[in-house]
């Protein structure tokens, strides 16, 4: 080879994120690419890159200053980042993840440096599936899309949400095990109806309204249709979505498309396997609690019904999904979520509203503290969005009468937690049994160190994401999902739960992932939705999924 081609290939490999190895390439191989004199002498291995890298991580006091820290180490060397991520799993995910990535988001055009994953906006109408073919992303198991409507409990964030799409596709390689070429976050510009985002200095989405139903459902059509010609073996994860869309959604695309939605059916899954696990604690059968929940969107009505459907599995239909329906007590902006209430209901509420509330006592119920007092609810599940409204004295009375309330304040990021779980474990003298969306310090309560499980759907959508993307199934139906939810229900250990968790911890993330992509493929199988011949038996198929991750190493492992 002719020193000229040499070097380009040596600089190509250099600054191709995927290849490079950075000071991890040997002495041969510096010679071999010509590139001797353009790094430093040493010659690290990953784990002295893995450790220097850590430092550096861990010398910047801001989290938002972390974010762009792992975002340029990303750009760099992909594999290191992700050794990185995976060494440091308890660090490093509230930077790349909740709470942060919410603040890099809020951020997005001032922090922005370099692509990352796709743009589509109506500007390319008719044109989406030469976009993805022109791509550089060959083979795509697994795509996370968001309009950026609802970004965590942020609002409306426009193209700024495209930071959420990466932040879930980089857990599908730190959880699923996916390989990160084979990751696609989506932003799909729908414009944004925040003004003042539109009119910052830096915003870099479109800046328009966002757009008619029409013409939203005409391009998400479009790039629907694309993704099915063009990686026929993708799975599409729908992220962020806000609910006048979300629900009607998943009717339109889920039989037709492998896909599912996360913020309904995956924090559903998860919320309902540590909820029925809580309960577990509580001595106290399902259909024998009071559940108050704090916002009736997307992710509130999942997880009531996916509470429901668990509880009813679980139970060997020895409890009817009704039964445990009317343990719930959805709380929205105008009150109690009710039948009689004299609003015309969104259809996602529906299901869920009160049916035996007398049309003149809704007045009683028009705040969360008077459903509080008039319920006398055995568990709260925060999924507002709006920050702490489980106050002291709303704490404080639920733990006057009840031996071990339930409190999930699971709104994200921290900002928009209903309640911060050391506070809700003072108030409760330590007997709330509490998880949160975003991680959260422990404390010490008379004697006992109090720790909240982080009730997050990154518990379960990279392994459902990766067994779909491993079996293929034509589509992803309920009932798959329920299964990944009750094996994640059964992956807590009775050791586990004695010790106060509702989750296995989050560093053993790939085993529980391998676990709940088994299970999603064996549902699956049991269906007759598999387009990929896989081993029938558990144990097999768990051997095959485990070895079919991706590892952070470098090809010629140093
Ligand atoms: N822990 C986890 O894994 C997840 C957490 N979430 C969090 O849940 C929150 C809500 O998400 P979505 O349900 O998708 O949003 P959404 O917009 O669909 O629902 C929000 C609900 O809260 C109600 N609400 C808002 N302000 C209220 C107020 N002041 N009083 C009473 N009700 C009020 C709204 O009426 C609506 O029903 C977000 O903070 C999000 O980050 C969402 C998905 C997963
Ligand atoms: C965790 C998540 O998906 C959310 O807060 O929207
Ligand atoms: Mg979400």
């Amino acid at each position: 080879m002719c020193a000229a081609k040499t070097t380009e290939v040596g600089t190509s490999i250099l600054t191709n994120r995927y290849d490079n190895k950075g000071t991890a390439f040997t002495a041969e191989e510096r010679q071999a690419l010509a590139i001797r004199g353009r790094l430093p002498p040493r010659v690290e291995t990953l784990d002295e890159q893995v450790a220097r890298c850590l430092d550096q991580l861990r010398s910047f006091d801001k989290p938002i200053n972390k974010y762009q820290f792992l975002a340029t180490l990303h750009t760099a060397n992909t594999t290191l980042y992700y050794a990185l991520i995976l060494a440091s799993v308890e660090d490093s995910l509230p930077i790349i993840y909740t709470p942060t990535v919410g603040e890099a988001c809020q951020k997005f055009g001032n922090i922005f440096f370099r692509e990352r994953g796709m743009y589509i906006h109506s500007q390319y109408k008719g044109m989406i599936h030469e976009l993805l073919e022109e791509s550089c992303y060959k083979d795509v198991d697994v795509i996370v899309i968001t309009d950026g409507s609802r970004i965590l409990g942020l609002g409306d964030l426009g193209a700024n949400g495209m930071g959420i799409s990466i932040g879930k596709c980089s857990l599908y390689v730190v959880g699923g095990g996916v390989h990160p070429k084979r990751i696609l976050p989506v932003c799909l510009d729908a414009g944004t109806n925040n003004e003042s985002l539109r009119n910052s200095l830096h915003y870099l989405g479109t800046r328009t309204e966002r757009l008619p139903e029409e013409e939203f459902y005409g391009i998400l059509d479009e790039f629907m249709d694309a993704v099915k010609r063009v990686w026929p073996g993708a799975v599409v994860q729908f992220e962020d979505f806000s609910n006048n869309h979300c629900f009607d959604m998943l009717t339109r695309y889920q039989e037709k498309y492998r896909c599912f939605n996360d913020d309904i059916q995956g924090t559903g899954a998860v919320v309902s396997a540590g909820f029925l696990n809580a309960v577990r604690v509580t001595g106290k059968p399902v259909t024998d609690h009071k559940i108050v929940v704090f916002g009736a969107g997307s992710a509130a009505v999942g997880v009531a019904l996916a509470i429901a459907d668990l509880a009813v599995r679980l139970s060997d239909g020895k409890i009817t999904k009704e039964e445990v329906i009317k343990t719930f007590y959805l709380v929205d902006t105008k009150g109690l979520v009710t039948n009689t209430r004299g609003d015309k209901l969104a259809a996602h509420k529906i299901a869920l509203a009160r049916t035996d509330i007398a049309a003149e006592d809704n007045a009683k119920f028009t705040t969360l503290e008077d459903v509080v007092k008039n319920i006398k609810p055995t568990a709260l599940l925060g999924l507002g969005g709006v920050g702490p409204v489980f106050t002291e004295d709303i704490i404080r009375f639920v733990s006057s009468y009840c031996e071990r309330p339930i409190i999930f304040p699971l709104s994200n990021p921290s900002s928009k937690s209903e309640v911060i779980p050391s506070d809700a474990y003072l108030w409760s003298n330590g007997k709330a049994i509490i998880a949160s969306g975003s991680p959260f310090a422990g404390i010490e309560v008379n004697g006992t160190f109090c720790k909240p499980s982080q009730g997050n759907n990154m518990y379960i959508f990279p392994g459902i994401g990766m067994g779909c993307a491993l079996a293929k199934p034509t589509y992803i139906p309920d009932s798959v999902i329920v299964t990944a939810s009750a094996r994640l229900y059964d992956l807590l250990t009775p050791e586990m739960l004695a010790a106060g968790a509702l989750y296995p911890s989050i560093t053993e993330i790939r085993e529980i992932s391998s676990h709940i992509a088994t299970a999603v493929i064996m549902e699956s199988q049991r269906l007759g939705l598999t387009t990929v011949e896989l081993p029938k038996e558990y144990d097999a198929l768990l051997a095959v999924v485990k070895e079919s991750m991706w590892q952070a190493e470098y090809p010629n492992k140093q």
